[in-house]
């Protein structure tokens, strides 16, 4: 093979992953509409089941094996004071995930998921992109397997969350590359900046992709994404390929799932957003991939925390679809 780096072998795979099962599709919308409810009562829950069904080949499927990934990464662009926060965070943060007491252990726990914490060379953080790329090929090559090897092909769901200080500023850079439009219109508070701070942070962006002038979603990784992010892309990949279906988390993960709509487009197919983070500039981000969230509760935390909470709305609209009985079944006279 010419072309044998690690990203362009998963690009191949994505351009030749299998969609979902369009006879398991026909067979749930069918179980769907002679199920005891009126036609559509269970609005959004009916599209979600029926979606489930289809990515798993299965009509009448269960959630029985969750999987939520944590990508850790440190960001030299932290030394253009971007962040509230003070880059030690990161590792501080894995330490905690690993004891159980961050928040996305309770909701993995809540929901039955198990959860992974891949931590990605912390102690050498990416370059600092305002002055160069973050990574060089042999970084964004391990971090992408890093992702793709952390999915356990036997999940039949995938969360994947990240930690990362500085990481709302390689994902407004990344939005800014695919997406255009203004600096401002991709920056936000990340950690709780200041005014000064955001308007720092559109400075650092336009900065590094004037540097950095990447060309292609997987250069613009490459040049202003982290290791995390990269390793999120991975892992939203392979659950592409094996037909696992995902919950889009925050900013930061769909910043990385973005890079993977604009490498072939319907690599995202079988993702959901999972809600919708008070960093603005996601919304932007989820309007452009064509994604409603399920949720709006004004999180932004990361770590996975909003999809592994809208894990219990899919698990909700699986329960009803494969559970309930039909019409005849119940004796219950339909419309
Ligand atoms: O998921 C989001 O939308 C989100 C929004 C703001 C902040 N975060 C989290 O906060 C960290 C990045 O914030 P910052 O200010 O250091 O760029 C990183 O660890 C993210 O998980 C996450
Ligand atoms: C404490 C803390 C926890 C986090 N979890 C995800 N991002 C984070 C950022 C901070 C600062």
């Amino acid at each position: 093979m010419q072309n044998d780096s690690f990203a362009a072998q998963m690009q191949a795979h994505l351009q030749a992953a299998k969609g979902p099962s369009a006879a398991a599709q026909v067979e749930a919308s069918a179980r769907n509409d002679v199920l005891t409810k009126p036609p559509g009562a269970l609005g959004r829950l009916e599209d979600l089941a029926i979606w489930y069904a289809s990515w798993r080949g299965d009509a009448r499927p269960q959630i029985t094996a969750p999987q939520v990934i944590v990508f850790a990464g440190n960001h030299g662009v932290v030394a253009q004071g971007i962040s509230a926060f003070p880059a030690e965070v990161t590792v501080q943060m894995v330490a905690n995930f690993e004891r159980g007491g961050a928040a996305i252990n309770q909701l993995a726990n809540l929901h039955g998921a198990k959860m992974e914490v891949v931590a990605l060379e912390l102690d050498r953080p990416t370059f600092d992109f305002t002055q160069r790329a973050a990574m060089d090929a042999a970084h964004l090559d391990a971090a992408l397997k890093a992702g793709w090897d952390a999915v356990d092909p036997a999940s039949d769901l995938l969360v994947v969350g990240e930690m990362g200080i500085g990481n709302t500023t390689a994902a407004a850079a990344i939005s800014l590359a695919l997406f255009g439009g203004e600096a401002a219109d991709w920056v936000g508070r990340g950690t709780g900046l200041d005014d000064a701070g955001v308007a720092r942070k559109a400075e650092v962006i336009a900065k590094a992709l004037e540097v950095n002038a990447p060309e292609g979603p997987l250069e613009v990784l490459r040049c202003v994404g982290g290791r995390e992010v990269a390793a999120m892309a991975g892992a939203i990949a392979r659950a592409r390929v094996e037909n696992i279906p995902l919950i889009l988390d925050g900013f930061i993960c769909c910043s990385a799932a973005a890079v993977l709509e604009k490498l072939v487009e319907g690599a995202l197919d079988h993702c959901v957003a999972g809600h919708r983070s008070a960093e603005a500039a996601h919304g932007r981000v989820l309007e452009a991939l064509g994604k409603e969230p399920l949720l709006t509760l004004g999180l932004r935390l990361g770590e996975g925390s909003g999809a592994a909470l809208a894990i219990g709305i899919l698990k909700g609209a699986i329960a009803c679809h494969s559970g309930m009985a039909s019409f005849a079944e119940a004796g219950v006279s339909d419309g």
